[in-house]
Parts: structure tokens; sequence; C-alpha cells
């Protein structure tokens, strides 16, 4: 192939389309689709993606690819497609699509350099530039900026002495480590030696130990170890031929110094058999199914997946298994290792960019067959898939807030179509649009209504907190809450404390005058952080001192009010001054390894009450857990969310599900002011269907989701009236355009009117079938490009809304 049609790294509208390219003959017949390839693009070099070579091109003069950066392809034919498919379903330029399915390790980054043009312009060049350029005719261009003016370096350019050159930075640097081999044999090593001065002693040393230990190979860094010599006398030996340096690739893995017990398959129960057959056919069949999993807590859901998956790499497949967070359940990855050893790749954020590059690379060189992994691992780039796993698929986490505006369900459903493989979702709490498929028979519907064992449900007991003021306690733990702690204090058993931060944040208040702190840039008001009296913006980094008095009225009664962990935590030990607490929020996990240190402890029954935030809702699976307090659990339903509820059933039935898993029976306690609330009342009962009928009876009747399609366009702009102008605009354009049947709600002002100084309005799109949708945003945006580049307007178009934020 002669030519190459390339997606260039330019996100914007003009160049969201492939460019044709020559290739270099030395390249052809070698380079293919999905590599990565450096090309002239104007006045610079950037990095592009290969979609397609050919033998002929539309265009003339065409340039040709600089550099070629993968030897073998890291997009697969597959995904180059799945790449396609995202930039029609969420609205988003090629290349955006591309780099998310990619470790961040692979993004491109470029360095500016300036460049002699040629050698004999060093005398030239301005006197200040001189110095630069006396060893090197590159120099990075961060170096010549801060010491001499743009102005002066403008006009070499202009002169054509120097010019600026963008290089393609690779990030993704595979970790090397160098290794020492002995060249000659055992016996000949003797020979040597008595060759060698004997006051060489250090190099005598170096090989005594490859003599005394039988090793032909060694890494360098052991065997300086190992013999306390140092670098420049294994040098002197490499110099003798006695010995030789090679470099050998290592991969960072994070889990190397880890045993994993090896378990294996448990005998299913009757239900998990149920469960388990049709998946099983499926993967027999090479049919393409949707299952969802509806199971309550504790009913042995993990236990399904890791028996379905055996199947799959029985019968040499790969599968793909989706855990939110999963960083955050060092629990979960254990039981993955622990079954299947070496054939699993972990995914997560908590990795670091080296690390998720390494753990993909083996995916790309099929040295593993399962990947466990976060939201991104859904692009793990297999060619073999057998089945996909998404457990916990209520999870909003599963959704990208970012472009491309993706859904980890959407992509899975579409790559196992694909594949013709089976895709399970499972859940104690299925979202609505999932059990409603269920219920039309889009998806088939797999249940596990009671736990392994047949253990029950902890019962649980709701609180209401106004009654408790009402009768003169003051504090954030009801009287039952603190009588049923001590009762496990004094038992020997765990509990586990939840306080609700969504939608709450400790806000700094004045009690005279009622003036609440608020960041300048956004409107929001400032969230208090105990460490060091500072008040912080969680939405643009504004930060600013707790100020003694009120800004407004002077008055010194200025408070922070809400409840943080750590307030939690201060109240607690007071009341129940000889318990072990381990608290866990965002300051004590901040750190690598911080958050699965703090659970083992738990698990090793070195504290007595686990306290945290929603990072403690899922996945924990710990015998001697006998409660369950959940502090507030209504600070979320008053958020400006359609999912309110919802999100808070799905919360209360998690957290509830933490208690009395094994032998021992378990107790939840709801702390709440608005007891009476349905989402509440029968989370407590643990009815989900009952939850289902009442929550899909109000969705039809504000026509919300499932049974209404949204999209939200959110506009913003420094200037309100322009944003004003421009939605109204959009509004005007939608209206003209759309079915009668579809709703336009709009224009208003964002929940969060206003963030890092620039004002957000909205306008929101219900619709039942709406054929031109695309193509009428699309037009939108066209229209609106020149303005979104060139004067601050942003328009982001979000096709499958999480929460109307
Ligand atoms: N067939 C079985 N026989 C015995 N024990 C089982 C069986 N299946 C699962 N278990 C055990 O029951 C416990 C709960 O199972 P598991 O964690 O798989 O449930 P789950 O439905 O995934 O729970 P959750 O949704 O709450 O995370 C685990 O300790 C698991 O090892
Ligand atoms: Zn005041
Ligand atoms: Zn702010």
């Amino acid at each position: 192939m002669k030519y190459a049609s390339v997606i260039v790294d330019v996100p914007s509208m003009q160049t969201d389309r492939s460019f044709d390219y020559k290739i270099p003959e030395e390249w052809q017949g070698f380079l293919t689709p999905g590599m990565r390839v450096v090309v002239p693009f104007g006045p610079r070099k950037i990095q592009g993606f290969v979609v397609e070579t050919k033998e002929h091109s539309d265009f003339k003069r065409l340039k040709s690819i600089t550099e070629c950066l993968d030897l073998t392809p890291c997009l697969t034919k597959e995904l180059l497609q799945v790449g396609h498919w995202l930039t029609e379903k969420t609205l988003c330029f090629k290349i955006s699509a591309f780099q998310a399915m990619l470790p961040a390790a692979m993004k491109a980054k470029y360095e500016k350099v300036l460049s002699l043009t040629q050698d004999e312009h060093l005398l030239n060049i301005s006197d200040q530039l001189k110095p630069f350029f006396q060893k090197q005719s590159q120099v990075d261009f961060k170096e010549i900026e801060q010491v001499v003016s743009l102005k002066t370096i403008q006009k070499d350019i202009e002169n054509g002495y120097v010019e600026l050159i963008y290089k393609v930075k690779q990030k993704g640097n595979k970790k090397r480590i160098k290794m020492i081999n002995l060249n000659v044999s055992f016996s000949e090593l003797e020979d040597k030696m008595n060759n060698i001065p004997v006051n060489a002693k250090k190099q005598l040393e170096v090989l005594q130990y490859f003599k005394d230990n039988e090793v032909k190979t060694i890494t360098l860094q052991d065997l300086l170890a190992a013999t306390n010599v140092s670098d420049a006398s294994v040098k002197a030996l490499i110099a003798k031929e006695i010995l030789s340096e090679k470099y050998q690739e290592v991969y960072r893995d994070p889990y190397q110094d880890r045993e994993f017990k090896k378990t294996n398959a448990l005998l299913l129960n009757h239900e998990q058999q149920q469960a388990i057959k049709p998946i099983l056919s499926s993967i027999e069949e090479n049919e393409h199914h949707v299952f969802l999993m509806y199971g309550v807590t504790g009913s042995g859901k993990t236990e399904v997946y890791l028996q379905s998956i055996e199947e799959v790499l029985k019968n040499g497949k790969e599968a793909i298994v989706l855990v939110p967070e999963i960083s955050l359940t060092p629990q979960m990855v254990n039981r993955f290792k622990g079954r299947f050893g070496s054939k699993v790749a972990v995914l997560h954020s908590g990795l670091s960019t080296g690390e998720k590059y390494d753990e993909w690379r083996k995916i790309q060189r099929k040295e593993v067959q399962l990947v466990v992994g976060a939201r991104s691992a859904i692009f793990a780039p297999f060619e073999n898939l057998g089945m996909i796993i998404i457990d916990e698929e209520h999870e909003s986490s599963y959704k990208q807030e970012e472009n491309p505006r993706y859904h980890a369900r959407d992509v899975a459903i579409y790559r196992a179509r694909n594949h013709r493989c089976p895709v399970v979702l499972g859940s104690a709490t299925p979202t609505l649009e999932s059990f409603a498929r269920a219920q039309k028979g889009v998806y088939k519907l797999l249940s596990l209504k009671e736990r392994v064992n047949k253990r029950s449900m902890p019962a649980v007991d709701i609180v209401d907190m106004r009654e408790e003021l009402r009768n003169g306690n003051r504090s954030m733990f009801s009287t039952s809450l603190i009588e049923k702690l001590t009762e496990r204090l004094e038992k020997g058993e765990q509990s586990v404390l939840f306080l609700n931060k969504r939608g709450y944040s400790s806000f700094v208040m004045c009690r005279d005058c009622g003036f609440v702190i608020q960041c300048p840039h956004c409107d929001i008001s400032l969230t208090y952080h105990r460490f060091g009296q500072q008040l912080k913006c969680h939405y643009c980094g504004h930060e600013e001192h707790m100020p003694n008095v009120c800004p407004e009225c002077q008055s010194e009664h200025i408070r922070f009010f809400g409840t943080g962990t750590q307030r939690v935590e201060e109240e607690l030990v007071k009341v129940l001054p000889e318990s072990r607490i381990i608290r866990m929020d965002v300051d004590t996990t901040g750190k690598k390894g911080a958050h699965e240190k703090l659970l083992t402890k738990f698990g090793n029954k070195e504290a007595d009450i686990l306290l945290g935030t929603q990072m403690i809702a899922k996945g924990l699976d710990f015998p001697d857990v006998t409660l369950v307090g959940v502090l507030t659990a209504d600070t979320m339903l008053h958020l400006p969310d359609f999912r309110a509820s919802e999100k808070t059933f799905q919360l209360l039935t998690q957290v509830s599900g933490r208690a009395g898993r094994h032998e021992l029976p378990g107790e939840v306690i709801i702390q709440t002011y608005t007891p009476e609330h349905y989402s509440i009342q029968l989370a407590s009962q643990y009815d989900y269907d009952a939850f289902y009928e009442q929550e899909m009876f109000l969705r039809k009747s504000h026509a919300y989701p499932p049974y209404y399609y949204l999209t939200l366009i959110t506009i913003s702009h420094p200037e309100i009236t322009k944003v004003v102008a421009v939605t109204e605009k959009i509004v005007q354009y939608l209206n003209r355009n759309l079915s009668n049947t579809t709703k336009i709600l709009g224009p208003v002002a964002s929940p969060i009117p206003r963030i890092k100084d620039r004002y957000r309005y909205q306008c929101m799109v219900k619709y039942k079938r709406e054929n031109n949708l695309h193509e009428t945003l699309r037009k939108i945006i066209d229209h609106f490009q020149q303005e979104m580049s060139s004067d601050d307007l942003a328009i982001t178009i979000d096709l499958s809304p999480n929460t109307m934020m």
C-alpha cells in the first residue's frame, strides 16, 4: 500500500476527518491500520492514527509520514470500528474516541524545540541565542523562553535562521533493566580468574559470585547488591568480554509481591445453577445475549461470574470484567487473582501510568485472558472475546463525564455483538433502564432472590432524627445507634458507619446574618477543611483562609456547618472512648495503597468501627460485621437530579448488604430526617420490586428515562448575555427541527449557574423517537464552530446524561 489515511491529533471540527499521506517505501507493506504515526501537519509534526491504507489517493502532492510509532497496531480492527461508532454515538471527535481507548501513557505529548535551520546560521543568530546552540542544533524551547524574549526569537525565525519544531514525545516508556551475563562456561571461568591480577580484588569477587552460585544471568542491581562491588568492576569485566550486558524489558507489576491464595470453584446452589445455565449455553452456542443478573447482596453473583469465566477461558477465549473503581475493593481483585492467577490483568485508577501501560501490553500480547478493571477496561484490545461482565451495573461511574461521554454498558453490548458473546450485567439494585429492558425481554433476567445458604437479610431500623431532637438528643448519633454500637463493642463484633457525603458539604455560615461564604468564581459555597483552616472550592480549586469574623456583618459567630467524617470521628471518640476507629475518606486514603492497608487492618480486627463515605458502601465482605449504621440517609434526596431517589435506594441497599454476610446475623440502623420517603422505606424492606413500580410511575408522569431519552446541552461563556442569547438560539433551532412529540426544556440556568467565572445555561431535550437528533445537534455545533474557537464559547452535548448538574 502506498498511501495511508490518518486521523490527526487536532481535536477540532475542521480536522475531524482523515488526511492522506504517502507511506515511505521502507514501510510499505508493513504499516497497517491501527498504528500510530507522526505526520507533518501545517508547520507542525503531530501524532495520528492510521485508519486505512490504500493504493491510490484522490489527492496530489501529498506529504510523507515522518515516523512510525508502533510495530504492532495499538488499535485492533474491531477497536477502530468501535472508535467510529463512539464518534457517532456520543458526537465526539474521532481522535478523542481513539485516544480514549488507549492507556494514558500512549497519548501524545508534544515538546517544542528551537532548531537551527543550518549550522552556519550560528553566526547570524542574535547574541542572546548563541550560547544555547554552541554544542547542539536543537534546544528545548522552554529553556530559551525563560531567558530570551519572544520578540528576539521571533525575529530570528522570520530571518530563517531558526525554526520552531513540535516534537512528539513518547511517554509510554517501557521499563528495562540491565542484565549481566556470564560469557564463559563454568569450567573456563577458573582459567579466566587466574588471568586476572590479584590486586583486582573486586573483579575477582564478582566472578567468584557467578562461580559459587552457578548462575549465568543476573540483574545488575542484584549482582551489585550481592557482591557489594561498584559498577566499575563489572564494566571492567565486560570490557574483558568475560561478562556481557543486555537490557531486558520488565513489567511493572503492582501485585508482584503479593501471594494470592488459590481458590476452587464452589458447588453452586440451586438459584446459582439456574442463573448460570443460560449464560453457559450462550457461551457454548456463540450467541450474543444481554443478561441482567438481579441478585440480592450476598447472593453469590461473583461465584457465578467466576465459573462462567472459567468456561470462557476453557474455550480459549477472553473475558472482560468491569468493577466500579476497583482500586477501592482489593477484595475483588483477590477473588479473581485467586481463581485465575497470572491469567488476569488488572486495570484501575490506583495504578501509576506506567503500571497501567504494562498491564495493557500484557493484554495486547495475549499474555493474559482476563482483565478486571474500571470503566476504560472495556476497551481492552482482546481479539477473541468470549464474555463481558459488568458488576454493579447501576454504578454511575460507568458513564464517562468528559469527551467521549460514553457509557461502558453501551460499549460492552456493542463489542459483545461484534464477538457474538454474552454480556452479564449484575446488581442487587439494577438501574430502572436495565430492569425495564429485562421486563420487556430485551435483556434476559436472571434472579438470585436469596442470600447464599439462605442467610436472612439484616433487619433494618429507621430512626427519625427529628424525634431524637425533640427528645433532647442534639448529637449526630441516635440513642439506639449508640446502644447497638456499645453492644457490638462488648461482644467483640464489628460495625460499619456510613456517612453519605454526596450533596452534603461542610459550608461556612454566619449565624447572625446567614451569610454563606461562596467561591468568587463559581456559584457554589466553599467547603471547609479543618486542616490548615482552609476553605476550598471543589469546582475550580480556589482556596482561602477561614475568616475570624463575618465579611458581611463583622459578627464573630461564623461557623462551619455540615458533618465531615473527621467530626463524626471526634464525636464518636467522646461517646465511645474505648472504641478503636478506622476512618476512610479522601484524606486518609490519598496515598497509594492506603485504602488497602486500612481495610486489611479492619479485616484483621484491629478496629471495632469502620467509618467512611461512599467508598465503603460496596464490595466489602467481612464476616464479623454485624451492624451497619447510616448517619444521614437523606442528604442525596434533595439534589436537583431526577435520579436522586433511585440513587438513595441503591446506596441504602448496598450499605445494608455489608452486614451479616456470614455466620453472624446483621442489623442496620438508618438515621434520617425524612423517614416517610418511599426510597428510604422500601430500601429498609429490601423491596426492589415495589420501588421499581413506584419510581417508574413517577418517571412516566414526569417524562423521564426510561420512558423518555434525554439529551442535555450545556452552554457556557464568561458573559451572561452571550450565554442566554446562544441558548435561546439553540432552543429555537431545536424547536424548528425536531418532531412535535419531543419536549424541549429551557433555556434555564444550570443547577450550578457559574463555574470558573463562566456562566452556564442549559436546555434539555426529552424524546421518545427522534431520527433527526444527531444531525440537528451536529448542525448546531457546526454553526457555532467559529465562536467556539475564537470567542471562548463552550457547548457540551451529553446524549445520556447521568445527572442534571
Ligand atoms: N455456592 C456457594 N456456596 C458457598 N458459599 C458461596 C457460594 N456462592 C457464594 N458463596 C459465598 O457467599 C458470599 C457472598 O457471595 P458474593 O460475594 O459472591 O455475593 P454477591 O452477590 O456478589 O454480593 P454483593 O452484591 O453484596 O457484593 C461470599 O463469601 C462467597 O464466597
Ligand atoms: Zn454575618
Ligand atoms: Zn470556584
